[in-house]
């Protein structure tokens, strides 16, 4: 089967208000996505089309050209697990139930799981607490197999190591068996050695869509005496800036080995590459226009 998801001229409109514009994307098959957005942006909007839980107003979500709204075959191939309806069930029980309609669930990697995570196996899901319930997704998630894998936000409660563990495990089994993994987060700086691609998304509307390094390379930091950084960045998109007596760093918008190229007589200036968490807070500031 193609794991390939395309989303084609997709808009969501909720009574009459558009919260996804125009989107077109391509998740392509084996990739770890980071999903990023602020608040009402419609990440959880956009992932619930791909879970079929919603239909589009307009255009097609589509998995391997197939419309994946309603569609029986391709649905127990997507997890998306960010509700549980079952909080009366036990979480061994849980484990069954899931195992029972997903063609690729491991019960034995449920069970690792369940002890690397400490999930009690006799315990009703309501007794868990948050960070457990997490943990719950996670570890269903995980071992679902599904080649389609929708984590949104799934870290919530989950403590700095229980999330570690979580981020180890996805890069262990996207070594494994290679599926696609799609993060939706706000834990930028935490989750994004994990990214193969990065979508960032700004009320509705895709602005970038593009490989991890690449993205990361369109911008940088310039440090040096606060002269030689004002007139080098001078006609250059400025992010933001810092100045310590005569030192400044302004993070800019502008290819980084270009800026290399660039710095000809400005032999005292520092040129460095940005983080994603710095680029995307930076880009998604109010007074920012992408
Ligand atoms: N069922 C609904 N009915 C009406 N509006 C909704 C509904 N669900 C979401 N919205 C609105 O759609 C917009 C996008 O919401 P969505 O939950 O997709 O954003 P998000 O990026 O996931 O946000 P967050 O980071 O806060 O989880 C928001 O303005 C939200 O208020």
């Amino acid at each position: 089967m193609n794991f390939d998801v395309r989303f084609e001229n997709v808009t969501l409109k909720y009574q009459n208000t558009e919260v996804l514009k125009d989107i077109y994307l391509t998740i392509n098959y084996g990739k770890i996505y980071g999903l990023l957005g602020k608040n009402g942006a419609g990440k959880t909007t956009l992932l619930s089309l791909l879970a079929s839980f919603l239909s589009p107003s307009t255009g097609s979500v589509t998995v391997g050209d197939k419309n994946v709204y309603e569609n029986e075959k391709i649905i127990p191939y997507i997890y998306f697990g960010n509700n549980f309806y079952y909080k009366n069930e036990l979480v061994a029980d849980y484990f069954k139930f899931n195992n029972s309609f997903r063609p690729n669930f491991d019960l034995d990697y449920a069970n690792d799981l369940a002890s690397i995570f400490k999930l009690p196996l006799n315990k009703p899901i309501y007794d868990l607490s948050m960070g457990k319930i997490s943990a719950l997704n996670a570890t269903v998630g995980l071992a679902s197999g599904s080649p389609i894998t929708i984590f949104d936000e799934a870290y919530i409660g989950m403590d700095f190591f229980t999330r570690d563990l979580f981020y180890q495990e996805i890069l262990k089994e996207q070594k494994r068996c290679q599926r696609t993994f799609i993060l939706s987060t706000h834990i930028v700086s935490e989750m994004e050695y994990l990214f193969d691609h990065v979508l960032i998304l700004d009320n509705g509307r895709i602005v970038i869509d593009d490989d991890y390094n690449q993205v990361i390379s369109m911008g940088a930091k310039v440090t040096g005496g606060y002269k030689q950084v004002d007139k080098f960045v001078n006609d250059k998109k400025k992010l933001s800036d810092k100045q310590l007596g005569g030192i400044k760093s302004v993070m800019i918008l502008d290819n980084i080995e270009q800026l290399e190229g660039a710095k000809g007589p400005y032999k005292g200036l520092e040129i460095s590459p940005v983080s994603l968490h710095e680029l995307f807070s930076n880009l998604t500031r109010e007074d920012q226009s992408l």
